[in-house]
């Protein structure tokens, strides 16, 4: 396909998520089977379209002054991708599939304004009423802050230490471009790439099958290792989801101590197992029932609770969540957060540690939970966590963000990362 058949596509793709809400894979997939013809290349190069218009939806559509998908679309071509105008007015005068040219008006638009006079929250690319959050979290820094969420994402993975080293790993997956990051010690980065440019899947090849590495952004990868769980360590991860965490902090114990994996959702769990098996893990425990835990109440030295949240930190991979988040969700995940936290603490032993973390980056999700719940709990206090950031990384590691000296938030713009926010409660003794 040429050019402008891939961006008539990208334009049905995001029409169809308009118009029925769908999640932008769910679209691309359909859209990819409704029209056989079109390559792997075809299929990334109209991802990309669809993505990148998603990531920074407010600007283009107030610089084109029009939301519709058609412009959108031209604008990621334009703004993101570097295209000239009068390129791709010469290239689709000949393309029978090339969608209808931007019109006078989205032309005079785009040609006349000037994205410093949009309102803040456009200029930022978040919705309206999240800015008083970004505000309280970021301080002056507030906008380039909501400007890096709306990057795209480099694809990040873990080495898996109980079966390759990351020389290992990096070495067979060398044709790929990959590298090592900067901050998690096991990680290894693909870079972005640009314009129509595919990032190489991944998990089709046998290393991955051989249980080598994990497919796990930096940042979560990062967190895992502020956890610090010791090799003999009886540590809890109570919301476990699919296992990221978990397998992350079994690899670090080198298949020592015991990590026990919880889940409230079954279904969240499930894929766990076959997690396990692939990273060839021997010291983690998976519990699908609370009465399971009984027995470990005040006797553990490390409960994790990787909360639910809104996911804010993630909207450079999962762009479509940033313009459906509203306040009830927010309101919703905060109270999920309380009861979580309330509940995990009970398995913290006396001087054991509770560690908070969401991958988000709203105050009320974040420094606000843990104040409230120390607050509440004074036998928990917030540990300084930024004092081991050098100690693991390095003195010259980029650095995190930290409101009061003591959680650590990390933020594409601080640690090219996606957000996460950790935090460690130490239970007196
Ligand atoms: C952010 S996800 C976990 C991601 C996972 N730790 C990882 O690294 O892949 C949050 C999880 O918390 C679970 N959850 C929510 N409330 C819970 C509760 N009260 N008790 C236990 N799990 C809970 C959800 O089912 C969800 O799977």
């Amino acid at each position: 396909m040429r050019l402008g058949g891939r961006l008539a596509g990208a334009i049905e793709v995001l029409a169809d998520i308009e118009a029925r809400k769908r999640p932008v894979a769910d679209a691309l997939k359909d859209w990819g089977l409704a029209h056989r013809f079109a390559g792997s290349g075809d299929r990334a190069a109209i991802g990309n379209i669809v993505y990148d218009a998603l990531r920074m939806r407010l600007s283009h559509a107030w610089l084109m002054d029009d939301e519709s998908p058609t412009a959108l679309a031209y604008a990621v071509l334009i703004r993101q991708w570097g295209l000239s105008q009068d390129d791709l007015q010469a290239d689709f005068a000949d393309d029978r599939f090339a969608p209808p040219a931007l019109t006078e008006a989205n032309l005079s638009a785009f040609n006349s304004r000037s994205l410093s006079d949009a309102p803040a929250h456009v200029q930022a690319d978040i919705p309206q009423w999240v800015q008083p959050s970004f505000e309280s979290n970021f301080g002056e820094d507030w906008l380039v802050e909501a400007q890096a969420l709306a990057g795209r994402p480099a694809l990040d993975l873990r080495a898996n230490t109980l079966k390759a080293s990351r020389d290992k790993v990096l070495k067979a997956l060398e044709r790929v471009g990959a590298k090592a990051t900067h901050l998690a010690r096991n990680g290894i980065r693909i870079a972005a790439g640009e314009g129509a440019s595919r990032q190489p899947n991944v998990t089709a090849e046998l290393s991955f099958q051989k249980g080598w590495f994990e497919v796990q952004d930096e940042g979560s990868q990062v967190v895992a290792d502020l956890v610090q769980p010791g090799e003999h360590d009886q540590v809890l991860d109570f919301c476990a989801g699919g296992g990221g965490k978990t397998l992350a902090m079994a690899a670090a114990m080198n298949n020592k101590g015991q990590v026990h994996a919880y889940d409230a959702d079954r279904k969240r769990l499930a894929p766990i197992i076959e997690r396990l098996r692939r990273a060839g893990t021997r010291n983690v425990q998976v519990h699908d029932d609370p009465r399971q835990l009984d027995a470990m109440k005040a006797k553990l030295d490390c409960v994790l609770v990787d909360a639910p949240c809104t996911g804010t930190g993630t909207w450079r991979r999962r762009p479509d969540t940033k313009w459906r988040l509203t306040q009830k969700n927010l309101e919703e995940r905060v109270a999920q957060q309380q009861e979580a936290l309330a509940e995990a603490a009970a398995f913290v032993k006396p001087g054991g540690s509770l560690i908070y973390v969401t991958c988000s980056v709203l105050p009320e999700e974040n420094d606000a939970q843990v104040q409230r719940f120390c607050a509440d709990n004074p036998q928990f206090s917030i540990a300084p966590a930024v004092e081991d950031w050098s100690k693991l990384f390095g003195a010259d590691a980029p650095k995190p963000r930290s409101r009061d000296g003591k959680t650590v938030t990390l933020t594409p713009a601080a640690t090219a990362t996606d957000g996460f926010f950790f935090c460690r409660m130490r239970r007196a003794v």
